[in-house]
């Protein structure tokens, strides 16, 4: 009998307000796939209550799904649905209020949102096996945890660092750096040094690490940069992306305060890696399309005609310029044209990969190597043999 059966035997009063099926893509038996979670309203009880079916938890240690967890809110969820779909691995979501969705391209996934800070835990937990969030979380929530492992650590987006902060006003006017902060007499046991920061566990480690022995947290959710003109705190530790924040609340950054930089990563679970059936597989093709697709973005494909003798000359003037090598080396192939009777190879034309940054200068060497008709296209994807991130993985686990 379930926790729920039983709930609802030593409570007869309670009546039954919702109950989810949070599973519509279940490929297996439906006994496997009854809903975690769900609210009973009791006449005895002020508040609904959340029960957790433990027969439950045993089960989903058994299931056969792969689970893909995604930032349900937050600044980090429209660009993760975004960057999968350039990957063509566009999620489908039945509506924004169901947290389960799929990803037709991958079979026996299932992609659960969750708040990022829950990716993580249910990481460690073993109710997800891999997620998107910011590094920020992981290191926060996962605690060093070894079975959290780092797919890939640069999906390009969520840049921001996490940063201890002071104000610029009052004792701390002239402090420009931890060492000074340290250095400071005011902290002492008695009195220690009043940080505000939703990131107790990486804050305390830096502070411990860098010998600030006086000091006292407290936490918050939100608008942490209020804390030191409020008085609740002297610094705080959060999350610093523009800087406008700071800025405008009177508060600045210091030499060898940036505790951590951050952007959003794909993380997995060790032990699902090893021990559940696909998860290595599906890993491999979600990391092949997000390096693919990454490295694509910062190239741009260049086509131009050039005049030559032949394909070894042309060659030899597009690499004595290095930004004109392309990604292995340039492609050339001969254009034929006819003329008094007589079919000849007079021009080239030649494909390069170059970098955006880079795309003004590599026109300009093209026209003055004799390089004419230049084309621009963007690029979708680039698929090497095989993915860097792919071959540390697998040396990471052991195999
Ligand atoms: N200012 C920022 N610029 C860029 N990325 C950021 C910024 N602030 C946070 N992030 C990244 O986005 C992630 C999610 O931040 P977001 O503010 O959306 O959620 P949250 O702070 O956890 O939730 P909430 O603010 O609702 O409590 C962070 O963990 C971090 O990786
Ligand atoms: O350097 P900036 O570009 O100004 O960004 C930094 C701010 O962004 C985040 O806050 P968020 O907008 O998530 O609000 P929150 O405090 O409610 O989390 C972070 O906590 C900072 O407050
Ligand atoms: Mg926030």
């Amino acid at each position: 009998m379930s926790v729920a059966n039983l709930f609802f035997q030593q409570c007869p009063f309670a009546s039954v307000a919702s109950l989810s099926t949070l599973s519509p893509f279940s490929r297996s038996a439906p006994s496997l796939r009854v809903s975690v979670k769900f609210t009973v309203s009791c006449s005895s009880l002020a508040s609904p209550v959340t029960v957790l079916d433990r027969n439950v938890e045993k089960k989903v240690a058994e299931r056969n799904e792969i689970r893909l967890g995604l930032p349900s809110k937050g600044r980090m969820a429209s660009d993760t649905l975004d960057l999968l779909k350039d990957c063509q691995l566009s999620v489908r979501q039945v509506n924004t209020r169901q947290y389960v969705a799929e990803i037709p391209q991958l079979s026996n996934l299932e992609v659960w949102f969750q708040r990022p800070k829950d990716i993580v835990r249910k990481l460690v937990s073993g109710d997800l096996d891999l997620g998107i969030v910011g590094l920020d979380t992981v290191t926060e929530y996962g605690q060093g945890d070894e079975d959290l492992i780092l797919v890939h650590d640069a999906l390009d987006y969520g840049g921001c660092r996490l940063s201890l902060a002071i104000p610029k006003y009052g004792i701390f006017e002239n402090i420009n750096s931890l060492r000074e902060l340290a250095q400071m007499p005011q902290w002492t046991s008695e009195k220690p040094l009043r940080v505000a920061t939703g990131f107790s566990y990486m804050a305390r480690k830096f502070m411990r690490e860098n010998g600030l022995k006086h000091v006292s947290f407290s936490t918050a959710d939100g608008a942490l940069e209020a804390a030191p003109a409020m008085g609740i705190a002297d610094a705080i530790v959060d999350l610093v992306s523009s800087g406008t924040t700071l800025r405008e609340n009177n508060l600045k950054e210091i030499e060898g305060g940036v505790i951590l930089e951050s952007q959003a990563v794909l993380v997995a679970s060790r032990k699902s890696l090893i021990h559940r059936k696909g998860v290595l597989d599906t890993t491999h093709e979600i990391l092949e399309r997000l390096e693919a697709h990454l490295r694509a973005i910062g190239q741009l494909m260049v086509t131009a005609n050039m005049r030559g003798s032949s394909a070894e000359e042309v060659a030899e003037r597009l690499l004595s310029h290095t930004s004109l090598s392309g990604l292995q080396g340039p492609t050339i192939s001969p254009v034929f044209c006819k003329s008094d009777g007589r079919v000849a190879a007079d021009y080239y034309a030649i494909v390069i990969c170059v970098p955006k940054k880079l795309l003004y200068k590599s026109v300009q060497q093209l026209r003055a190597i004799g390089g004419s008709g230049v084309l621009i296209s963007p690029l979708t994807y680039i698929f090497d043999e095989e993915t860097p991130r792919w071959c540390e993985l697998l040396s990471t686990l052991g195999l």
